[in-house]
């Protein structure tokens, strides 16, 4: 029998990949706009079609234009934390125990405020969140790929400066197609040599070389993973080198990464021993949450409460926090799953 969406709702949960664009509720993006004066159209239909992509896109590419009208929303200190406070709220109703919240501090400088700036006022959300929902909170600093690789160095820069500050990790977002790992080498060596935790975004674009060139590069973990089922030659080093790959089913589906659930890796990752781990991607944009990701998974795969204990496992083992919060976290996931096996 499938997992009840009640257990479900009751799993500890561990979201290392959720973008804070992509992630805003309806509510606080009508706060938003009262705040920052930009009108929204009249209708609901006609809100969503602005920032939630269509359960199927044409590609990555397409699904990447949701993000344009959020952007504008998102160019104060105010919007930028009151954005980072309600992802946080919104991933204490998934029972998200620890979550990494990333997003690309250059696309907020359109009114003039500085990457330190941004980086700090999302901090301030997210620690502010942390507090008042339980949800223990960092961020990740996204280079985006359509922007020249400097921009990209500065950000590694920026996140080094705020490591002990509530920036854990550094990241390559945005359209991997045109933009391969490597045409990135400079900004990833830039992130390495500063000894910052780092996660690329790769195999988005049906390009499993895309995952192997990211980890040869120097990534911890990886954004999706998926088209790593297509190269079975690269698996075995993905998995000797203890690769975190953060799945995220509804968004693989829009971005047109799989079309049918026979071709979805995550039973097949999982059993062949990878670190998988379930995500949302983008709450707002996907129209999920990170308990609608597990109950598709679990009805899919029929999975048991012992293989999401293995994806929260993963989890922390990903996570890029100190051995001593990975501890406490993983004392709370143990915790919470044996309650649940005594159901
Ligand atoms: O799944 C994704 N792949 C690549 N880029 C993405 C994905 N989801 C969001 N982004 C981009 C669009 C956002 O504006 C940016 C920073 O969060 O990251
Ligand atoms: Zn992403």
């Amino acid at each position: 029998m499938t997992i009840s969406k009640q257990i479900i709702a009751q799993m500890p949960k561990i979201e290392l990949h959720c973008h804070l664009d992509g992630s805003i509720s309806l509510e606080t993006i009508h706060k938003l706009a009262k705040m920052e004066n930009i009108p929204l159209p009249a209708t609901l239909e006609e809100q969503q079609a602005l920032f939630i992509a269509p359960e199927e896109t044409k590609d990555l590419n397409e699904y990447l234009e949701k993000f344009h009208f959020i952007g504008r929303l998102l160019q104060t200190t105010a919007a930028l934390e009151l954005a980072a406070f309600d992802v946080v709220k919104q991933a204490s109703y998934d029972n998200v125990k620890y979550i990494e919240v990333r997003f690309a501090p250059t696309l907020h400088t359109m009114k003039g405020l500085t990457l330190q700036e941004i980086v700090s006022a999302v901090v301030k959300g997210l620690k502010r969140g942390e507090v008042e929902f339980g949800v223990l909170s960092n961020a990740l600093l996204c280079g985006m790929r359509h922007e020249p690789v400097e921009n990209a160095i500065e950000v590694a820069k920026v996140a080094k400066s705020q490591l002990t500050h509530g920036v854990v990790g550094f990241d390559l977002a945005g359209n991997e197609v045109d933009f391969p790992p490597y045409a990135f080498e400079e900004a990833i060596k830039v992130a390495k040599d500063l000894d910052i935790p780092l996660t690329l975004h790769a195999g988005e674009c049906h390009c499993g070389k895309n995952v192997y060139d990211a980890v040869v590069l120097g990534a911890n973990r990886i954004g999706h993973g998926i088209a790593l089922k297509d190269t079975p030659e690269y698996i075995e080093y993905i998995k000797e080198n203890e690769i975190v790959l953060e799945l995220a089913p509804t968004s693989n589906f829009q971005t047109k990464t799989v079309t049918s659930w026979e071709e979805y890796p995550f039973k097949k990752f999982l059993d062949l021993g990878l670190k998988v781990t379930i995500n949302t991607d983008n709450r707002t944009v996907s129209n999920t949450t990170l308990n609608k990701e597990y109950a598709k998974l679990a009805e899919v795969y029929d999975l048991t409460l012992k293989d999401f204990y293995k994806v929260s496992c993963n989890g922390v083992f990903g996570a890029f926090v100190d051995d001593e919060v990975k501890k406490e976290l993983g004392e709370i996931v143990n915790e919470e799953f044996e309650k649940l096996n005594g159901h």
